[in-house]
């Protein structure tokens, strides 16, 4: 009989698409053989993210790796009347149930293990359920993001009014109290459909069989504990966590040095500000300006990707374009900081920039994969969130995971931060002798080992791959439908 099948349908942002390939691969390898992987392909509704894709797609087939296969499935109309990018998400994943059903059923001899999808694809565990598939989540985020999603619809009925509206701060079992101002975007409206997107997602993944969660035990213990314990649920046991990161890709090394690293080389060790704003970031012009002026007075050294405006500015459809730098940037700034400065205009090797020994913190949009780089590579960072659930990932580094100077911003001013702040948190972060920036760095440094522990032989991150490993494999039964 042919092996048992797990099939992914990931979405094809940067930060979800290729961790989750990864923890497919990591999965196959946990099986010892037992398990193959299926991978189902929705044509990327941009263009740059379905030429990202197709050529991970192209080096994952190339690489010879035994038991992972790619299904494209046909396109879809794309809605063009929705009021975010989550909404854009779900309704496409929603267009595409018939196409993955019928993929599902092509693969016939093959049994099917299990369907695994995206924080976005709830609509996808109701198709599981219709073809009594066991379904899990692939959660990009943290485990504190997914116990604000498991306890959302508990939220609702407790706040009536808009959360930065209520007295006090809201609990979630297993994290310090959090300030409404630290809530993902999404929920700061209840007017707006995207609301409602966020809180059936919550409901939605109470029929989840298990969620694979891109964190590690040691990170958020305390959180994890809550989700395990149904306190996140009102007592009702939620989906099993499986904390199996950070899962991070490393692609192989370019045959040329990039030239952000060669001019790290001759930079001193620890002495160099990396900024960047992850794959979709874009600073308005007044940002630019204070950002300038921080790295102009701080006199620190610094490495700054500084992306363009897109072309498009529809939710879901952003992508930034390369940054004409003479005409971003205030007159005069890179002949000032010539020497100690680098501003770099399109995609950068993030990756290889943290693992650079002369980086020494970073100023970062706060997306889950960007925060679980740092910490991979022991580099304290200085929050700026930007979109999305970006506050609350700030939110969990600064006051859950110690590893960060907190950066005051004013949120309603479109996430704004003065040059004379920027300069003092980038001070403080990169050893102006601060009791914060002494801590931030101290944590990253324990995180860093933690991180490596978590993923090695013997290590948490690797005991709950297995475990998910044998459920899958087992076939656990699903849960009872809940409404
Ligand atoms: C896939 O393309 C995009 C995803 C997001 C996005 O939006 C979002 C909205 C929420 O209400 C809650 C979320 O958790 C969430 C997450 C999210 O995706 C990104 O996840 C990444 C982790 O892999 C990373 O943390 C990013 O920072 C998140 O933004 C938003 C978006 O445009 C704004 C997309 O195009
Ligand atoms: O110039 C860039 C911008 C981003 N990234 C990578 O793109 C991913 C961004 O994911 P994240 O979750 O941080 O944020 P998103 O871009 O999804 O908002 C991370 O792996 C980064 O290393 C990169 O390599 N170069």
């Amino acid at each position: 009989m042919a092996k048992p099948t797990v099939v992914l349908l990931p979405v094809w942002g940067a930060g979800h698409f290729m961790p989750m390939i990864e923890a497919g691969k990591r999965l196959l390898r946990g099986s010892g053989g037992a398990l193959s992987v299926t991978v189902l392909l929705m044509p990327a509704p941009t263009s740059e993210a379905a030429v990202a894709i197709a050529a991970h797609v192209e080096r994952e087939e190339a690489s010879g790796l035994q038991d992972i296969t790619f299904h494209r499935l046909p396109p879809v109309e794309l809605p063009n009347d929705h009021t975010g990018v989550e909404e854009f998400i779900s309704r496409i994943v929603r267009s595409h149930g018939a196409n993955v059903k019928a993929a599902i059923a092509g693969l016939t001899p093959c049994p099917v293990a299990a369907l695994v999808t995206d924080i976005f694809c709830t609509p996808a565990v109701e198709v599981s359920r219709e073809i009594g598939v066991p379904a899990y989540v692939y959660f990009p985020c943290s485990a504190s993001m997914l116990a604000l999603l498991l306890r959302s619809p508990e939220l609702d009925e407790e706040v009536a009014v808009e959360f930065e509206e209520m007295d006090g701060a809201i609990s979630i079992p297993g994290l310090p109290l959090v300030p409404p101002s630290a809530l993902p975007r999404t929920m700061l409206d209840k007017k707006k459909s995207t609301y409602a997107w966020f809180v059936s997602t919550g409901r939605g993944y109470m029929n989840a069989t298990g969620v694979i969660v891109n964190t590690a035990a040691e990170l958020e213990q305390s959180v994890l504990a809550a989700i395990a314990d149904g306190r996140c649920t009102r007592g009702i046991p939620a989906p099993t966590v499986y904390p199996i990161g950070p899962v991070l890709s490393f692609p192989p090394p370019p045959e040329q040095p990039h030239e952000c690293t060669r001019w790290l080389d001759a930079q001193p060790r620890a002495s160099v500000l990396f900024l960047c704003f992850g794959s979709k970031g874009l600073l308005s012009p007044p940002k630019v300006r204070e950002i300038a002026a921080a790295l102009e007075r701080s006199e620190h050294r610094f490495l700054w990707v500084l992306r363009g405006p897109p072309k498009d500015s529809r939710p879901g459809q952003r992508v930034p374009t390369d940054a004409m730098l003479d005409e971003m940037l205030p007159k005069g700034f890179l002949e000032k900081t010539k020497g100690r400065g680098l501003v770099w205009p399109t995609r950068a090797p993030q990756k290889d920039i943290l693992a650079h020994a002369a980086v020494g913190g970073f100023v970062t949009h706060c997306g889950w994969n960007s925060i679980l780089e740092s910490l991979w590579f022991g580099v304290p960072v200085l929050p700026w969130p930007l979109d999305a659930e970006q506050h609350f990932n700030a939110f969990t580094v600064v006051a859950h995971l110690g590893a960060a100077v907190p950066l005051e911003m004013d949120r309603r001013r479109d996430n704004f931060v003065e040059a004379a702040e920027l300069e003092r948190a980038v001070r403080s972060l990169m050893g102006g002798g601060s009791d914060e920036g002494r801590k931030a760095r101290e944590k990253a440094a324990e995180m860093k080992a933690a991180c490596r522990k978590a993923v090695e032989e013997g290590g948490s991150s690797r005991a709950a791959l297995q475990m998910l490993t044998e459920d899958v494999v087992r076939g656990v039964v699903l849960p009872e439908k809940r409404d």
